[in-house]
């Protein structure tokens, strides 16, 4: 115990930590990959068309295009000396050869970028150029993320197995405010119907809704054609809930987290629940119908099947990969929500389908975590359960990189910009703070915060969508 505590030292060494550097630098890349993603930079190159100095008085021109230029290269030359400092960290403490490699790798990656962005500067910038400077920058980003992990194992990752199950802080009884209530048996049974939706995570859904109709519609947005939009997708999200839970009925019951639905405790009988699921799927499709049209009608009832047949009954029971496909179904209202709007299903709702695709693993992989022991007494192939919890933390990190690129892209086809991008990188930077203390401390409550960090993440994301496109 005492030996792998000052071996983890070692390679930790005194004051700056490698892991915290990286993940700094990450941030950074990933800023450096935003700004090269939007329209600004690329005035930039002409407002500022000499290296290293724009050969422009500073002083003298404060045109937004030059600011960028400006901020970008300071970035460019602070980023630089932070990866020298991060590279000395490497080779003088105690880290992998793999991590040592990867910043090997992304060094050279950095310098190449370095020589192409000068010459985009310095003359008419081909369209190869630019496009291997995002190439390029994408690829440094990317390294840093893989070291990031990396480093993270060399310094906690044995610790983190079985350590999950080891730590359940919150109290695993069911909750006895839904056994036994002195409320009207009318009311708990309301309550217990409406438990059968999954109420709790409607708002991100709604959210996610919301921003395509934004990206669509603007700020002439329809009253009615919002509203309909969110109450049948309310109504879709109640039913597929439903149907979930009668056809997980008796897992649920083996695992402590979900003993207490209505149907694990046969409070609700399994007719009356698959009749009220049926009811608020008519519901769904009447209301959008009605209020909406076909399109997003459809789109509801594909959603409603893929998340209660593809992903309840064919995935999730079956294999590892249940959650990565059916993340799927989550970038479904962001169509829906477009689709309100413009009849069609356009790129932008598309990319923030994307989005949602690449960040529902990082947001489930971490509860996953939390309550592994509960997945593997069920039955269920989850991540931790087959590939451990180390391979689980890795990828939370990995699908985030990849939400966060997603992002970018959204920034790229439509005309999000500075709140947007901001918004993005700060939340970007809790959600590594939290998973760094999700390797430190390994517990169960360390793991929720991370989950609840990439719920802020895309709560924070889409908010700004909604802000740009709608107050701005
Ligand atoms: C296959 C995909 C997904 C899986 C396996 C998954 C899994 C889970 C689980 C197990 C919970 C806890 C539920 C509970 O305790 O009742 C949860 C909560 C939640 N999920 Fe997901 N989820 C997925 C996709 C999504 C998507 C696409 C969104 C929204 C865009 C979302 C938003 C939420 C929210 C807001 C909560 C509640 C958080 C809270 O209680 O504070 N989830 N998710
Ligand atoms: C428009 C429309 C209908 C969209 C539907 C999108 C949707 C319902 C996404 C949420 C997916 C979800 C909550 C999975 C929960 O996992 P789980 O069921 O494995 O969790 P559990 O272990 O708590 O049952």
């Amino acid at each position: 115990m005492l030996g792998s505590q000052i071996r983890r030292l070692r390679r930790a060494g005194p004051g700056l930590r490698l892991s915290s550097l990286l993940v700094v630098l990450a941030s950074g890349g990933y800023l450096l990959v935003l700004s090269g993603v939007t329209a600004g930079i690329t005035d930039a190159a002409t407002a500022c068309p000499a290296w290293p100095g724009c050969g422009v008085a500073v002083e003298t021109q404060h045109t937004p295009a030059l600011v960028v230029a400006v901020a970008h290269r300071l970035t460019v030359g602070i980023l630089g000396g932070l990866l020298a400092v991060a590279g000395w960290l490497a080779w003088n403490r105690d880290h992998s050869t793999r991590v040592r490699l990867a910043l090997l790798l992304v060094g050279a990656m950095y310098a190449l970028q370095i020589g192409v962005g000068a010459t985009i500067a310095v003359t008419t910038p081909a369209s190869f150029l630019s496009t291997l400077h995002l190439i390029v920058g994408i690829a440094v980003f990317w390294g840093l993320l893989v070291a990031l992990v990396w480093t993270l194992e060399d310094e906690h990752g044995p610790a983190l197995v079985g350590a999950f199950d080891r730590t359940a802080e919150r109290s695993q009884e069911p909750d006895p405010e839904h056994l036994n209530s002195d409320r009207s048996p009318v009311l708990d049974r309301a309550i217990a119907y409406l438990r059968l939706t999954k109420p709790r995570l409607m708002w991100l859904l709604c959210l996610v809704a919301l921003a395509g109709l934004a990206l669509a519609g603007g700020p002439a947005l329809d009253p009615v054609t919002v509203a309909g939009t969110l109450f049948g997708g309310v109504l879709a999200i109640g039913a597929s809930g439903t149907f979930n839970n009668v056809l997980e009925r008796d897992r649920d019951e083996q695992m402590q987290r979900t003993a207490d639905r209505p149907l694990a405790t046969e409070t609700i009988p399994v007719g009356r629940a698959t009749a009220f699921g049926t009811v608020l799927t008519v519901a769904s499709v009447a209301v959008f119908l009605t209020f909406v049209n076909a399109l997003a009608a459809a789109l509801g009832l594909l959603a409603i099947l893929f998340y209660s047949v593809v992903y309840t009954i064919v995935l999730k029971p079956h294999t590892s990969a249940n959650v990565v496909i059916g993340g799927v179904v989550g970038g479904i209202p962001a169509l829906i929500g477009w689709a309100a709007v413009t009849g069609t299903v356009g790129v932008p709702a598309i990319v923030l389908g994307m989005v949602i695709f690449l960040w529902t693993p990082a947001h489930f992989y971490n509860l996953a975590l939390a309550y592994r022991a509960d997945y593997e007494r069920a039955g269920f192939p989850m991540l931790p359960v087959v590939a451990g919890e180390q391979k689980t933390a890795r990828h939370i990190v990995l699908y985030f990189g990849a939400t966060m690129l997603a992002a970018a892209g959204l920034a790229a086809v439509t005309d999000l910009g500075t709140l947007y991008a901001a918004g993005v990188l700060l939340f970007a930077a809790v959600f590594f703070h939290a998973v760094g203390r999700l390797y430190r401390h390994h517990s169960r409550s360390a793991a929720l915060r991370t989950f609840h960090a990439s719920n802020a993440f895309l709560a924070v994301l889409l908010g700004s969508i909604l802000l740009e496109t709608l107050v701005v």
